[in-house]
């Protein structure tokens, strides 16, 4: 991104953040993790920073003195030798405690000069006769993500270890004082203590065949965590507003003996006791901070984009985004550098989605499909290698869950057995645990009615019921 005609610039800042680092190498670090080279607006200046950081990498000192062999000597800088100008930003040079702000002050005016840029040439774009306007705004929102991620503070990645210890003795306190949770529910007491709840940072994904409950246990985490208080952003890429918003009705207003399906609220079909009940559930639910999101064909960026602005939305309403849910893989738009080629395809959105996770403190759950590789074993139940397309989504994967309901299997089948089968197991659901970085894989067993659209503990419901 160049922007040659701008004129939003401030040459003080960089003439400031060059003579701070010959003041003091040592802070070229710090203002190495803010700023690169080409975000000074002087090509004199940018030079000069490129030049330090070669010295400084080099074990030697950067000093107008050592640098200045470094450029020819009749350049003309402001009417100045290269020797004088570097020695006039280091005689004014301002102390290094200052030098952070220069240094973001020189990448905003280059962030600017960016946006600037970027939207001159949508502007053209959709000017011109016959434009894709749609397509447009899409790669100009991808622009000014692009732009918005650069200027986030890169963190330090190196720091001793005394400093990264005393990091995790103040989140033990702030924990154990209750100022910090561990990890945001999932709603399912068994599962928040082996996986350690949603944490941030970390991408979850929940697989299963067609069919069996990934958009019913998507939809209960997402609802379960906005009880608890959490922020909560639900992107059903698949299912429109009125059916996922039935199926989270159906969830709220499950009890045990009486469920009311999805269905039944999605057609109307109620009677006065149940629109009773589904009126209260609308009312108990209203006030979560839970936001939906079903727009088709979102690519990584826009859902990075629109979580952003989901957590801002969130922040501003004095609330803490914590959870994004995606329902489902298949539906995220990879972009067209790996075109056709899906393996490739799907590692560039678990990497993307995961990116995001760190990037906004936030847990992404994100739902995806099994290969048929399951239908072809005795036992059925799911094992990490039946992630379909790509073993990337294993890797990038901090936890993993797979579902596996045996009534699935059993509810075309005719004989005794397996009708008496079916009949003890119908709302049986295990959540098999097969990856999780921080915790214990295994199975947890949960009560399930996919009718109703709703997972409990399987203490609070028990099977067959
Ligand atoms: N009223 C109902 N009674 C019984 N079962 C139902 C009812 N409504 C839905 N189901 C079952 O619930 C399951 C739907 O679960 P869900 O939509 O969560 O699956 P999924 O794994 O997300 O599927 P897909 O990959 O096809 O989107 C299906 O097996 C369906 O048969």
């Amino acid at each position: 991104m160049t922007a040659a005609l701008s004129q939003i610039h401030n040459v003080e800042a960089e003439q400031a953040l060059l003579g701070a680092i010959f003041m003091d190498n040592a802070s070229f670090g710090i203002a190495h993790s803010i700023v690169r080279p080409e975000h000074f607006y002087e090509p004199i200046h940018s030079r000069i920073f490129e030049m330090c950081g070669e010295m400084i990498l080099e074990g030697r000192a950067a000093t107008p003195v050592t640098l200045k062999t470094k450029l020819p000597a009749d350049l003309d800088i402001a009417g100045m030798t290269p020797s004088q100008y570097m020695a006039r930003l280091m005689a004014e040079a301002t102390p290094a405690i200052t030098l952070p702000d220069y240094a973001r002050t020189v990448r905003d005016a280059w962030a600017a000069r960016c946006v600037e840029e970027a939207s001159r040439n949508v502007a053209s774009e959709v000017a011109a006769p016959g434009a894709n306007v749609k397509s447009a705004i899409a790669s100009h929102l991808a622009d000014l993500d692009r732009i918005r991620a650069e200027i986030d503070d890169r963190r330090v990645a190196r720091q001793p270890l005394a400093t990264c210890l005393s990091e995790v003795l103040l989140r033990v306190d702030a924990i154990r004082e209750g100022r910090m949770e561990p990890g945001a529910t999932t709603g399912l007491s068994d599962l928040d203590r082996m996986m350690g709840g949603l944490q941030p940072g970390r991408l979850v994904i929940v697989a299963g065949r067609p069919g069996m409950g990934k958009t019913i246990v998507g939809a209960n985490i997402a609802r379960a965590t906005a009880a608890a208080g959490n922020g909560c952003l639900l992107f059903s890429l698949e299912m429109p507003s009125e059916e996922i918003g039935a199926r989270i009705l159906s969830d709220q207003a499950f009890r045990h003996g009486s469920p009311i399906t999805s269905k039944a609220i999605f057609e109307g079909h109620l009677d006065a006791r149940q629109m009773q009940d589904v009126e209260k559930s609308a009312s108990d639910l209203a006030g979560l901070n839970l936001l939906i999101d079903t727009s088709a064909g979102l690519s990584v960026g826009e859902i990075l984009a629109r979580t952003r602005s989901a957590a801002d939305e969130m922040k501003a309403r004095g609330a803490r985004l914590r959870v994004v849910v995606i329902d489902y893989l298949k539906f995220v738009r990879a972009s067209d550098r790996y075109r056709g080629q899906r393996v490739y395809e799907v590692g560039e959105i678990t990497a993307g989605l995961k990116a995001l996770a760190k990037d906004l403190g936030v847990c992404v759950v994100l739902l995806a499909q099994l290969n048929r590789a399951v239908e072809q074993r005795a036992d059925k139940r799911p094992e990490l290698s039946d992630l379909r397309e790509s073993g990337d989504i294993e890797a990038d994967a901090d936890v993993v869950l797979l579902l596996f309901r045996e009534a699935y299997y059993l509810k075309d089948k005719a004989d005794p057995d397996s009708m008496a089968r079916l009949l003890a197991c119908e709302n049986a659901l295990e959540i098999i645990i097969a990856k999780c970085r921080m915790g214990a894989v295994g199975v947890v067993e949960t009560f399930c009615h996919p009718g109703a659209s709703a997972v409990r503990d399987r203490g609070t419901g028990g099977y067959g019921r």
